[in-house]
This record gives structure tokens, sequence and C-alpha cells, in this order.
């Protein structure tokens, strides 16, 4: 396999999946390609997979730009960065690291829940910097029993309503149709779930139906009290929005994994103590990236012994 050509689109921060990679195929890293148009024209021919992550797929432009490519395998469970139109369109396989994630991600959650609630975060700067001494912290808000409403009831989505509700917190939830099989409250709508819940977490896949789910509204419903979880992708939420309800008090915090533009966050948030700002680490553990990683290429292997994918998409 060593003359299969994979590029490598996402930036390659991850050692262990250059690693296996590379001992196995001839690899190109795009993101450190300063002349990408020639790069392509010189090397399209023996490029048959594009391995992506959360930050950088495979778009139209680039799907176009590789005649030969047949798969490609992302080191996410987010598919919002590869044109899946295109690729059925080219009979381009597609896989993703699905399940391998879903605790990781399901933790951080609750975890982003826990430290917006209680002020983890500046009660530990207020340790750090000497202040105790002088006082006692102020107190915080009571976690277990909340009402949490969840956006996406799929792995993760179901991941986080089991652990909260060890935390005997009422789970609802808003999917597009209604579940048979959860006993959970349904929501037809996102503003509904809003105004009936404390916690409301974003946990669906970001598509054209799903991108600003998170609106003026629904923050307003959610009220000055209510706090919004972002473990699904910044473009959910309608950022300017957030941020100004945020700042003038409209909304009571925000725990946040995924940004619109990452890793650019907006400044306003720096100085509020009821915002948890995460540099997109949902899955970010030794042991699920090395998961991941195996995933991918897993797939990629079987793909190229004409063997059953692993995790297929397409
Ligand atoms: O954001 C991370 C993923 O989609 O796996």
């Amino acid at each position: 396999m060593e003359s299969i050509g994979v590029l490598m689109t996402c930036p390659p921060f991850d050692p262990y999946l250059v690693e296996q990679l590379e001992k196995r195929f001839t690899l190109f890293k795009f993101h450190s390609i300063p002349d990408k148009a020639h790069f392509l024209n010189s090397n399209k021919a023996s490029i048959r997979a594009v391995v992506g992550n959360a930050s950088a797929g495979a778009d139209a432009q680039l799907i176009h730009q590789l005649p030969n490519l047949e798969i490609v395998s992302s080191f996410s469970v987010g598919l919002d960065k590869i044109d899946l139109a295109k690729c059925r369109e080219r009979g381009i396989r597609v896989t993703n690291t699905p399940d391998v994630l879903t605790d990781d991600v399901a933790d951080l959650a609750i975890g982003l829940m826990l430290a917006v609630l209680r002020r983890l975060c500046p009660s530990d700067r207020y340790v750090r910097s000497g202040q105790w001494k002088r006082g006692d912290y102020k107190l915080t808000t009571k976690f277990t029993g909340k009402s949490v409403g969840i956006i996406g009831l799929g792995r993760i989505g179901l991941a986080i309503a089991k652990r909260a509700e060890a935390f005997s917190c009422p789970i609802s939830y808003h999917t597009r149709a209604e579940k048979s099989d959860v006993k959970y409250k349904y929501y037809p709508s996102v503003v509904e779930l809003a105004a009936n819940c404390q916690i409301l977490v974003v946990a669906c896949a970001l598509t054209e139906e799903t991108r600003h789910i998170i609106n003026r509204e629904v923050i307003n419903a959610l009220g000055p009290k209510g706090v919004l979880i972002n473990i699904g992708r910044g473009p959910h939420v309608d950022e300017p929005e957030l941020v100004s309800a945020l700042v003038e008090g409209r909304l009571g915090g925000a725990g946040l994994d995924v940004f619109q533009d990452e890793p650019n966050v907006p400044e306003e948030l720096f100085g509020l103590e009821n915002v948890v700002l995460l540099p997109h680490v949902g899955s970010g553990t030794m042991e699920t990236r090395k998961e991941m990683a195996d995933l991918v290429v897993g797939n990629l292997e079987a793909h190229f012994l004409n063997k059953p994918l692993l995790t297929p998409v397409l």
C-alpha cells in the first residue's frame, strides 16, 4: 500500500495517527504545503484517499481536483466538513469515528454543566490568586436535579441523558421526529424545549437544518437563569446573539467546546465568570484519540484490501 497517496487535509496534530498513516501509505500533509495548487497539480493522480477531521475535510472544490479519490476517512464523528453529496455523486466512500468518542464527549458535556453552575474555573483562579485568604468564594448554583433539554438524541445525546439522569435531572429533548423507544419528554420545537429546561445541550449533527438552531428566540426562551452547553459545532449557535445575551445578562451561562470560527473565540466572553470556554476537546483524551486513529487507518486498509469498511457512512 506504500504507493497509495493519502492527503491529510487537517493539521497533523495527532502524532500517532500520522505515524500509523506514514507506516502504510505515502502521506501528504496538505496543511503545511505552501503552494497547494501547484502541489495538487503535480500529485493529484496518486492521491486515492483523504484524511480530515472536524476542522478540515474534503469540500467540493478539493474533491473536484482529485480525479482518483476513492475514500474520505474522517478523524471525527462529525461530517460537516465533507461534501457528502459530491462524494455520493462520484461514488467516493466516506467513513467517520462514531461510538469510540461517545463517552468522552458526554463526560465533557456533564463537566461543562458542573463547571458553569459550580463556577469551577473562577473558583480555581480564586485560590491560585491568593484571594481565598481574604474570604470565601461566593455561593454558586446546584446541578443535581436541574432539568436538562437535549437537542439531538443520537449516540452522544443519549449518553449525556444517561449521565444527567444519574444527577436526578429530568430529561427532555428535541429531534426532527419523536422517538418511540425513549421515555424522555419530547418537544417538537427548540423554543419550547428551551422554555422548559434549565440547561440546554446541543448534541446534534451540523446540517443546513441545524445551522443557527440556537438563535435569539431560543436564547431568550432559555432565559437569564438558563445555561447553554454546546459540544456540537460552533455554527449551531448564532454566536453574536449568544455573546450579546451573555453580556447583557439575558442568558444565565454557557459552556462551550466549539465556536463559529475556531480557534478564534469572541473576546467579549473572556471576562465572564458564567462562561466556560474549551478548545474543541470533546474527544481529546489519549485513549479515545488512539481508538479514533485506529479506525481511520482500519477503514483505509479495509478499503484498499477490498474488505468491508469498519464504520461506513457512504
Ligand atoms: O468534533 C469532533 C468530532 O466530530 O469528532
